[in-house]
Protein backbone atom coordinates (compact mmCIF):
# COMPACT_ATOMS: atom_id res chain seq x y z
CA UNK A 1 0.00 0.00 0.00
CA UNK A 2 1.52 3.71 -1.09
CA UNK A 3 0.99 6.77 1.23
CA UNK A 4 -1.66 9.35 0.56
CA UNK A 5 1.34 11.63 -1.06
CA UNK A 6 3.04 8.78 -3.04
CA UNK A 7 -0.63 8.42 -5.12
CA UNK A 8 -1.01 12.32 -5.39
CA UNK A 9 2.42 12.22 -6.65
CA UNK A 10 1.61 9.82 -9.06
CA UNK A 11 -1.62 10.77 -10.16
CA UNK A 12 0.17 14.33 -10.84
CA UNK A 13 3.10 12.52 -13.10
CA UNK A 14 0.27 10.94 -15.37
CA UNK A 15 -2.49 13.39 -15.37
CA UNK A 16 -3.72 14.61 -19.29
CA UNK A 17 -2.84 17.75 -20.81
CA UNK A 18 -4.79 20.26 -20.77
CA UNK A 19 -6.59 20.74 -24.17
CA UNK A 20 -7.29 23.96 -25.30
CA UNK A 21 -10.07 24.76 -27.59
CA UNK A 22 -11.82 27.67 -29.77
CA UNK A 23 -15.30 28.52 -28.72
CA UNK A 24 -17.40 31.39 -29.60
CA UNK A 25 -18.86 33.59 -26.82
CA UNK A 26 -21.88 32.52 -26.35
CA UNK A 27 -20.40 29.18 -25.48
CA UNK A 28 -18.19 30.22 -23.41
CA UNK A 29 -20.07 30.32 -19.92
CA UNK A 30 -18.30 28.21 -17.22
CA UNK A 31 -15.31 27.75 -19.04
CA UNK A 32 -11.89 28.39 -18.15
CA UNK A 33 -9.86 30.76 -19.97
CA UNK A 34 -7.14 29.41 -21.92
CA UNK A 35 -4.78 32.56 -21.70
CA UNK A 36 -4.77 36.21 -21.07
CA UNK A 37 -7.12 38.41 -22.90
CA UNK A 38 -6.34 42.03 -24.00
CA UNK A 39 -8.90 44.41 -24.94
CA UNK A 40 -9.16 44.86 -28.53
CA UNK A 41 -11.16 47.98 -27.89
CA UNK A 42 -11.47 50.92 -25.98
CA UNK A 43 -13.75 51.16 -23.45
CA UNK A 44 -15.88 53.24 -23.53
CA UNK A 45 -15.10 52.81 -27.76
CA UNK A 46 -16.11 56.47 -28.05
CA UNK A 47 -16.48 59.51 -25.80
CA UNK A 48 -20.44 60.16 -24.77
CA UNK A 49 -22.52 61.85 -22.47
CA UNK A 50 -23.63 59.97 -18.89
CA UNK A 51 -27.20 62.04 -18.84
CA UNK A 52 -29.99 63.20 -20.80
CA UNK A 53 -29.82 66.52 -21.72
CA UNK A 54 -27.65 69.00 -23.72
CA UNK A 55 -24.29 68.70 -25.28
CA UNK A 56 -22.44 72.05 -25.29
CA UNK A 57 -19.38 74.05 -25.00
CA UNK A 58 -18.13 75.45 -21.74
CA UNK A 59 -16.98 78.67 -22.51
CA UNK A 60 -21.19 79.10 -23.57
CA UNK A 61 -21.82 78.09 -20.09
CA UNK A 62 -19.41 78.65 -17.36
CA UNK A 63 -21.32 80.88 -14.79
CA UNK A 64 -24.89 80.17 -15.53
CA UNK A 65 -27.16 79.78 -12.71
CA UNK A 66 -30.72 80.19 -11.54
CA UNK A 67 -31.11 84.01 -11.48
CA UNK A 68 -28.37 84.42 -14.27
CA UNK A 69 -29.82 81.81 -16.96
CA UNK A 70 -27.46 81.51 -20.23
CA UNK A 71 -29.71 80.96 -23.33
CA UNK A 72 -27.89 79.06 -26.16
CA UNK A 73 -29.88 77.53 -29.99
CA UNK A 74 -30.60 74.44 -30.34
CA UNK A 75 -28.79 73.21 -33.57
CA UNK A 76 -29.84 69.17 -33.33
CA UNK A 77 -29.51 66.57 -31.98
CA UNK A 78 -27.16 63.06 -30.77
CA UNK A 79 -29.21 60.55 -29.88
CA UNK A 80 -27.58 56.91 -28.79
CA UNK A 81 -27.06 55.37 -32.24
CA UNK A 82 -27.91 58.42 -33.98
CA UNK A 83 -25.09 60.67 -33.34
CA UNK A 84 -25.47 64.72 -34.66
CA UNK A 85 -22.96 65.01 -37.72
CA UNK A 86 -22.00 68.66 -37.08
CA UNK A 87 -19.78 70.39 -34.63
CA UNK A 88 -21.35 72.35 -31.93
CA UNK A 89 -21.24 76.05 -32.50
CA UNK A 90 -20.71 79.19 -30.58
CA UNK A 91 -23.45 79.79 -28.53
CA UNK A 92 -25.34 76.39 -29.49
CA UNK A 93 -26.65 73.22 -27.70
CA UNK A 94 -27.24 69.93 -28.87
CA UNK A 95 -29.91 67.70 -27.77
CA UNK A 96 -27.98 64.71 -26.18
CA UNK A 97 -29.37 61.01 -24.69
CA UNK A 98 -27.92 59.04 -22.38
CA UNK A 99 -24.88 56.92 -24.29
CA UNK A 100 -25.03 59.20 -27.27
CA UNK A 101 -22.21 60.33 -29.10
CA UNK A 102 -20.65 63.93 -27.89
CA UNK A 103 -20.86 65.90 -30.69
CA UNK A 104 -17.42 67.39 -31.79
CA UNK A 105 -17.16 70.93 -30.79
CA UNK A 106 -19.03 70.37 -27.49
CA UNK A 107 -17.21 69.19 -23.81
CA UNK A 108 -19.44 69.53 -21.43
CA UNK A 109 -23.45 68.12 -20.68
CA UNK A 110 -25.62 69.93 -19.00
CA UNK A 111 -28.62 67.56 -17.51
CA UNK A 112 -32.09 68.21 -18.81
CA UNK A 113 -33.05 68.96 -14.80
CA UNK A 114 -30.32 72.30 -14.83
CA UNK A 115 -32.46 73.69 -18.00
CA UNK A 116 -35.46 75.08 -19.71
CA UNK A 117 -36.45 75.11 -22.94
CA UNK A 118 -38.16 77.91 -24.62
CA UNK A 119 -39.02 78.91 -27.91
CA UNK A 120 -36.17 77.39 -30.30
CA UNK A 121 -33.73 77.74 -27.28
CA UNK A 122 -32.74 76.48 -24.48
CA UNK A 123 -31.60 78.31 -20.65
CA UNK A 124 -28.89 76.83 -18.65
CA UNK A 125 -29.65 76.80 -15.30
CA UNK A 126 -27.00 75.39 -13.81
CA UNK A 127 -23.78 73.50 -14.66
CA UNK A 128 -20.52 72.62 -12.40
CA UNK A 129 -17.83 71.78 -14.28
CA UNK A 130 -16.00 71.58 -17.69
CA UNK A 131 -16.49 68.18 -18.76
CA UNK A 132 -19.16 67.12 -16.68
CA UNK A 133 -21.29 64.24 -16.93
CA UNK A 134 -18.98 63.14 -20.45
CA UNK A 135 -17.72 59.32 -20.32
CA UNK A 136 -14.79 60.17 -22.17
CA UNK A 137 -13.43 57.20 -24.84
CA UNK A 138 -10.84 54.72 -22.95
CA UNK A 139 -11.24 55.87 -19.83
CA UNK A 140 -12.11 52.80 -18.72
CA UNK A 141 -9.16 51.16 -20.28
CA UNK A 142 -7.58 51.42 -23.55
CA UNK A 143 -7.24 48.82 -26.32
CA UNK A 144 -4.29 46.68 -25.94
CA UNK A 145 -5.02 46.18 -21.75
CA UNK A 146 -5.00 42.80 -19.92
CA UNK A 147 -8.82 42.27 -18.79
CA UNK A 148 -9.13 38.95 -18.02
CA UNK A 149 -6.41 36.24 -16.80
CA UNK A 150 -5.41 32.91 -18.24
CA UNK A 151 -7.08 30.45 -15.62
CA UNK A 152 -10.01 32.94 -14.77
CA UNK A 153 -13.76 30.59 -14.93
CA UNK A 154 -16.04 32.74 -17.16
CA UNK A 155 -19.29 33.79 -15.40
CA UNK A 156 -21.70 36.12 -17.09
CA UNK A 157 -20.14 39.57 -16.13
CA UNK A 158 -16.72 38.31 -17.58
CA UNK A 159 -18.68 37.42 -20.76
CA UNK A 160 -20.53 40.91 -20.98
CA UNK A 161 -17.09 42.90 -20.87
CA UNK A 162 -15.93 40.83 -23.59
CA UNK A 163 -18.37 40.98 -25.46
CA UNK A 164 -18.50 44.78 -24.59
CA UNK A 165 -15.22 45.10 -26.42
CA UNK A 166 -15.91 43.05 -29.72
CA UNK A 167 -14.07 39.47 -28.53
CA UNK A 168 -16.02 36.48 -30.57
CA UNK A 169 -14.33 33.90 -29.62
CA UNK A 170 -11.86 32.70 -27.08
CA UNK A 171 -9.31 30.10 -26.42
CA UNK A 172 -10.74 27.97 -23.59
CA UNK A 173 -9.62 24.59 -21.97
CA UNK A 174 -12.13 22.07 -23.25
CA UNK A 175 -14.06 20.63 -20.34
CA UNK A 176 -12.60 17.01 -19.79
CA UNK A 177 -14.76 13.95 -21.15
CA UNK A 178 -16.12 11.81 -18.01
CA UNK A 179 -17.74 8.47 -18.19
CA UNK A 180 -18.99 6.59 -15.57
CA UNK A 181 -19.52 3.15 -14.75
CA UNK A 182 -21.33 2.00 -12.34
CA UNK A 183 -20.66 -1.45 -10.78
CA UNK A 184 -22.93 -3.50 -8.65
CA UNK A 185 -25.53 -6.26 -8.83
CA UNK A 186 -27.29 -5.02 -5.61
CA UNK A 187 -28.26 -1.96 -7.06
CA UNK A 188 -31.50 -0.58 -7.99
CA UNK A 189 -32.45 2.71 -9.10
CA UNK A 190 -33.37 5.54 -6.39
CA UNK A 191 -36.90 5.87 -7.84
CA UNK A 192 -37.21 2.04 -7.96
CA UNK A 193 -40.52 1.36 -5.73
CA UNK A 194 -40.25 -2.38 -6.45
CA UNK A 195 -36.93 -2.46 -4.47
CA UNK A 196 -36.28 -5.69 -3.21
CA UNK A 197 -35.08 -6.12 0.55
CA UNK A 198 -31.27 -7.08 -0.44
CA UNK A 199 -31.00 -4.02 -3.10
CA UNK A 200 -29.43 -1.32 -2.70
CA UNK A 201 -30.56 1.87 -4.01
CA UNK A 202 -27.91 3.45 -6.83
CA UNK A 203 -26.55 6.70 -4.64
CA UNK A 204 -23.41 7.06 -6.35
CA UNK A 205 -24.64 7.75 -9.98
CA UNK A 206 -26.44 10.30 -8.98
CA UNK A 207 -23.56 11.76 -6.92
CA UNK A 208 -20.78 11.18 -9.19
CA UNK A 209 -23.06 12.63 -12.52
CA UNK A 210 -23.56 16.08 -10.33
CA UNK A 211 -19.71 16.19 -8.93
CA UNK A 212 -18.21 16.06 -12.39
CA UNK A 213 -20.42 18.71 -13.61
CA UNK A 214 -19.55 20.51 -10.38
CA UNK A 215 -16.32 19.98 -11.35
CA UNK A 216 -15.94 21.27 -14.71
CA UNK A 217 -16.06 17.87 -16.38
CA UNK A 218 -18.88 16.68 -19.15
CA UNK A 219 -20.32 13.37 -18.53
CA UNK A 220 -20.50 11.79 -21.86
CA UNK A 221 -22.34 8.78 -20.54
CA UNK A 222 -22.77 6.52 -17.27
CA UNK A 223 -22.93 3.16 -18.08
CA UNK A 224 -23.91 0.33 -15.37
CA UNK A 225 -23.30 -3.58 -15.13
CA UNK A 226 -23.53 -6.07 -12.69
CA UNK A 227 -21.02 -7.77 -11.18
CA UNK A 228 -19.60 -9.47 -14.00
CA UNK A 229 -16.15 -9.63 -15.33
CA UNK A 230 -17.50 -9.62 -19.07
CA UNK A 231 -19.84 -6.94 -19.00
CA UNK A 232 -17.04 -5.27 -17.06
CA UNK A 233 -14.35 -5.79 -19.31
CA UNK A 234 -16.76 -4.60 -22.23
CA UNK A 235 -18.36 -1.44 -20.50
CA UNK A 236 -14.44 -0.14 -20.14
CA UNK A 237 -13.74 -1.03 -23.73
CA UNK A 238 -16.59 1.27 -24.62
CA UNK A 239 -15.90 3.99 -22.19
CA UNK A 240 -12.45 3.58 -23.99
CA UNK A 241 -13.47 3.99 -27.35
CA UNK A 242 -14.97 6.97 -26.39
CA UNK A 243 -12.02 8.87 -25.84
CA UNK A 244 -12.73 9.56 -22.44
CA UNK A 245 -10.04 11.44 -20.62
CA UNK A 246 -11.16 9.78 -17.31
CA UNK A 247 -13.21 6.59 -16.44
CA UNK A 248 -14.22 6.83 -13.40
CA UNK A 249 -15.68 3.61 -11.73
CA UNK A 250 -17.84 2.90 -8.30
CA UNK A 251 -17.03 -0.47 -6.81
CA UNK A 252 -15.89 -3.67 -7.33
CA UNK A 253 -12.08 -2.99 -6.89
CA UNK A 254 -11.78 -4.72 -3.46
CA UNK A 255 -10.76 -8.07 -3.01
CA UNK A 256 -14.07 -9.75 -3.02
CA UNK A 257 -14.87 -13.22 -5.71
CA UNK A 258 -17.15 -10.09 -7.39
CA UNK A 259 -14.81 -7.58 -8.47
CA UNK A 260 -13.65 -7.41 -11.65
CA UNK A 261 -13.13 -3.47 -12.35
CA UNK A 262 -9.32 -4.09 -11.79
CA UNK A 263 -8.96 -7.36 -13.93
CA UNK A 264 -10.71 -6.29 -16.27
CA UNK A 265 -9.77 -2.69 -16.61
CA UNK A 266 -5.97 -4.76 -17.40
CA UNK A 267 -7.48 -6.88 -20.01
CA UNK A 268 -8.32 -3.94 -22.05
CA UNK A 269 -4.62 -2.47 -21.83
CA UNK A 270 -5.09 0.22 -19.03
CA UNK A 271 -1.73 -0.18 -16.76
CA UNK A 272 -2.17 0.33 -13.41
CA UNK A 273 -0.81 3.44 -11.65
CA UNK A 274 -1.44 2.31 -8.05
CA UNK A 275 -4.05 0.23 -6.38
CA UNK A 276 -4.41 0.47 -2.62
CA UNK A 277 -3.57 3.85 -0.33
CA UNK A 278 -3.09 3.40 3.00
CA UNK A 279 -6.46 6.05 3.61
CA UNK A 280 -9.65 5.60 5.56
CA UNK A 281 -12.14 5.80 4.12
CA UNK A 282 -10.81 4.85 0.44
CA UNK A 283 -8.53 2.18 0.50
CA UNK A 284 -9.02 -0.27 -2.62
CA UNK A 285 -8.81 2.94 -4.59
CA UNK A 286 -7.77 2.54 -8.02
CA UNK A 287 -5.88 4.18 -10.80
CA UNK A 288 -4.67 2.88 -14.05
CA UNK A 289 -4.06 4.57 -17.70
CA UNK A 290 -4.16 4.04 -21.45
CA UNK A 291 -2.65 6.75 -23.57
CA UNK A 292 -4.20 9.87 -22.58
CA UNK A 293 -6.95 7.91 -20.44
CA UNK A 294 -6.82 7.86 -16.68
CA UNK A 295 -9.53 5.54 -14.66
CA UNK A 296 -10.54 5.78 -11.57
CA UNK A 297 -11.42 2.97 -9.94
CA UNK A 298 -13.47 4.33 -6.98
CA UNK A 299 -14.43 1.87 -3.21
CA UNK A 300 -18.21 1.48 -3.88
CA UNK A 301 -18.51 2.42 -0.77
CA UNK A 302 -20.99 5.95 -0.93
CA UNK A 303 -18.13 7.95 1.30
CA UNK A 304 -15.17 6.04 0.11
CA UNK A 305 -16.43 7.43 -3.09
CA UNK A 306 -17.15 10.67 -2.29
CA UNK A 307 -13.83 11.11 -0.72
CA UNK A 308 -11.55 9.55 -3.08
CA UNK A 309 -13.49 12.06 -5.63
CA UNK A 310 -12.73 14.83 -3.24
CA UNK A 311 -8.60 14.31 -2.76
CA UNK A 312 -7.85 12.69 -6.24
CA UNK A 313 -10.05 13.24 -8.92
CA UNK A 314 -11.05 16.96 -8.44
CA UNK A 315 -7.23 18.18 -8.18
CA UNK A 316 -6.90 16.01 -11.60
CA UNK A 317 -9.63 17.50 -13.29
CA UNK A 318 -8.82 21.07 -12.42
CA UNK A 319 -5.19 20.63 -13.56
CA UNK A 320 -7.03 19.15 -16.85
CA UNK A 321 -8.33 22.66 -16.96
CA UNK A 322 -5.04 24.18 -16.30
CA UNK A 323 -5.42 25.31 -12.44
CA UNK A 324 -2.64 23.86 -10.37
CA UNK A 325 -2.64 20.66 -8.55
CA UNK A 326 -3.89 22.12 -5.87
CA UNK A 327 -6.91 21.67 -2.98
CA UNK A 328 -8.71 24.22 -1.05
CA UNK A 329 -7.99 24.43 2.15
CA UNK A 330 -8.46 26.82 5.38
CA UNK A 331 -6.90 27.08 8.74
CA UNK A 332 -8.75 26.01 11.51
CA UNK A 333 -8.39 25.07 15.04
CA UNK A 334 -9.52 21.71 16.53
CA UNK A 335 -11.88 22.35 19.45
CA UNK A 336 -11.51 18.69 20.98
CA UNK A 337 -9.10 15.98 21.03
CA UNK A 338 -8.87 14.39 17.57
CA UNK A 339 -6.52 11.48 17.37
CA UNK A 340 -6.04 8.74 14.85
CA UNK A 341 -5.09 4.91 16.53
CA UNK A 342 -5.47 2.86 13.18
CA UNK A 343 -2.66 2.29 11.12
CA UNK A 344 -4.19 4.47 7.92
CA UNK A 345 -4.27 8.28 7.34
CA UNK A 346 -7.72 8.86 8.64
CA UNK A 347 -9.57 11.87 6.40
CA UNK A 348 -12.08 13.04 9.16
CA UNK A 349 -15.22 14.76 8.06
CA UNK A 350 -15.59 18.11 10.21
CA UNK A 351 -17.63 20.36 11.23
CA UNK A 352 -16.31 24.41 10.46
CA UNK A 353 -17.70 26.90 13.22
CA UNK A 354 -16.81 30.46 12.10
CA UNK A 355 -15.21 32.73 14.98
CA UNK A 356 -16.00 36.38 14.92
CA UNK A 357 -12.02 37.62 14.65
CA UNK A 358 -10.47 34.61 15.40
CA UNK A 359 -9.70 31.55 13.67
CA UNK A 360 -12.68 28.72 12.46
CA UNK A 361 -12.22 25.88 14.81
CA UNK A 362 -13.60 22.68 13.78
CA UNK A 363 -15.23 19.50 15.50
CA UNK A 364 -15.65 15.80 13.76
CA UNK A 365 -19.03 14.33 12.58
CA UNK A 366 -19.15 11.55 15.25
CA UNK A 367 -20.04 8.92 13.08
CA UNK A 368 -17.43 8.86 10.15
CA UNK A 369 -18.48 5.42 8.89
CA UNK A 370 -17.95 4.62 4.71
CA UNK A 371 -21.39 3.48 4.29
CA UNK A 372 -22.93 7.07 5.92
CA UNK A 373 -23.72 9.36 3.65
CA UNK A 374 -24.54 11.76 6.61
CA UNK A 375 -20.53 11.96 7.66
CA UNK A 376 -20.51 14.30 4.43
CA UNK A 377 -23.49 16.03 4.53
CA UNK A 378 -23.63 16.78 7.95
CA UNK A 379 -19.39 17.98 7.51
CA UNK A 380 -17.77 20.70 5.40
CA UNK A 381 -14.79 20.05 4.88
CA UNK A 382 -12.63 17.30 6.34
CA UNK A 383 -8.74 16.59 7.94
CA UNK A 384 -5.51 14.59 7.13
CA UNK A 385 -4.69 12.93 10.55
CA UNK A 386 -1.49 10.67 9.66
CA UNK A 387 -1.83 7.19 12.04
CA UNK A 388 -0.78 7.90 15.43
CA UNK A 389 -1.09 11.42 15.63
CA UNK A 390 -3.07 13.80 17.60
CA UNK A 391 -4.36 17.10 17.73
CA UNK A 392 -4.73 18.75 21.17
CA UNK A 393 -7.37 21.05 21.61
CA UNK A 394 -6.91 24.88 20.31
CA UNK A 395 -4.29 22.90 17.54
CA UNK A 396 -3.94 24.84 14.33
CA UNK A 397 -4.82 22.21 11.58
CA UNK A 398 -5.72 22.45 7.67
CA UNK A 399 -8.77 22.09 6.85
CA UNK A 400 -9.71 20.86 2.96
CA UNK A 401 -13.20 22.76 2.28
CA UNK A 402 -16.15 20.45 0.42
N1 LIG B 1 -11.70 -8.69 2.77
C1 LIG B 1 -11.71 -7.37 2.55
N2 LIG B 1 -12.87 -6.79 2.26
C2 LIG B 1 -12.92 -5.48 2.05
C3 LIG B 1 -11.75 -4.70 2.13
C4 LIG B 1 -10.54 -5.33 2.43
O1 LIG B 1 -9.48 -4.72 2.52
N3 LIG B 1 -10.57 -6.69 2.62
N4 LIG B 1 -11.84 -3.35 1.94
C5 LIG B 1 -13.09 -2.73 2.32
C6 LIG B 1 -13.11 -1.37 1.96
S1 LIG B 1 -12.09 -0.38 2.86
C7 LIG B 1 -13.95 -0.85 1.03
S2 LIG B 1 -14.05 0.84 0.80
C8 LIG B 1 -14.83 -1.69 0.24
C9 LIG B 1 -14.76 -1.33 -1.23
O2 LIG B 1 -15.32 -2.32 -1.98
P1 LIG B 1 -15.63 -2.23 -3.52
O3 LIG B 1 -15.02 -1.07 -4.13
O4 LIG B 1 -15.30 -3.53 -4.09
O5 LIG B 1 -17.18 -1.94 -3.54
P2 LIG B 1 -18.39 -2.93 -3.54
O6 LIG B 1 -17.99 -4.18 -2.86
O7 LIG B 1 -18.93 -3.01 -4.88
O8 LIG B 1 -19.39 -2.12 -2.60
C10 LIG B 1 -19.07 -1.78 -1.29
C11 LIG B 1 -20.32 -1.27 -0.57
O9 LIG B 1 -20.79 -0.11 -1.24
C12 LIG B 1 -22.12 -0.27 -1.70
N5 LIG B 1 -22.27 0.34 -3.00
C13 LIG B 1 -21.60 -0.02 -4.10
N6 LIG B 1 -21.98 0.74 -5.14
C14 LIG B 1 -22.88 1.59 -4.67
C15 LIG B 1 -23.65 2.61 -5.27
N7 LIG B 1 -23.53 2.89 -6.57
N8 LIG B 1 -24.52 3.30 -4.51
C16 LIG B 1 -24.65 3.01 -3.19
N9 LIG B 1 -23.94 2.06 -2.57
C17 LIG B 1 -23.09 1.33 -3.29
C18 LIG B 1 -22.29 -1.77 -1.79
O10 LIG B 1 -23.62 -2.14 -1.78
C19 LIG B 1 -21.47 -2.23 -0.62
O11 LIG B 1 -22.22 -2.10 0.57
O12 LIG B 1 -14.48 -3.04 0.37
C20 LIG B 1 -14.30 -3.46 1.73
N10 LIG B 1 -14.12 -4.87 1.75
O1 LIG C 1 -12.05 2.42 2.12
MO1 LIG C 1 -13.13 1.71 3.02
O2 LIG C 1 -13.77 3.22 2.78
O3 LIG C 1 -12.22 2.15 4.50
O4 LIG C 1 -14.58 1.38 3.85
Amino acid sequence: MISVQEALTILQQNLPAPRVIRVPLEEAFSHRLAEDICAPEHSPRYTSSAMDGYAVRWQDVMGAANQTPIRLQIAGESQAGIPYDGVVGVQEAIRISTGAMLPEGADTVIRVEDTRENGGGVEILDCRKQGQDVRYAGEEFTAGTKILEQGQVLHPRHIALLSAVGVDSIPVYDAPRVSLLITGTELAHHGDGSIKPFQVRDSNAPMLKSAVLEAGGVLIECLHVEDDYTATVEAIRRALAKESDIILCSGGVSVGRHDHVKEAAEEVGLHQLFWKIKQKPGKPLFVAKNGATLLFGLPGNPVSAFMCFQNYVIPSLAAMQGVSYLKKSISARAEVVIENSGKRTDFIRVVITDEPNAVPTIRPIPQQGSHMLSSIVGADGYIVVEPGSTLAPGELTEVFVF
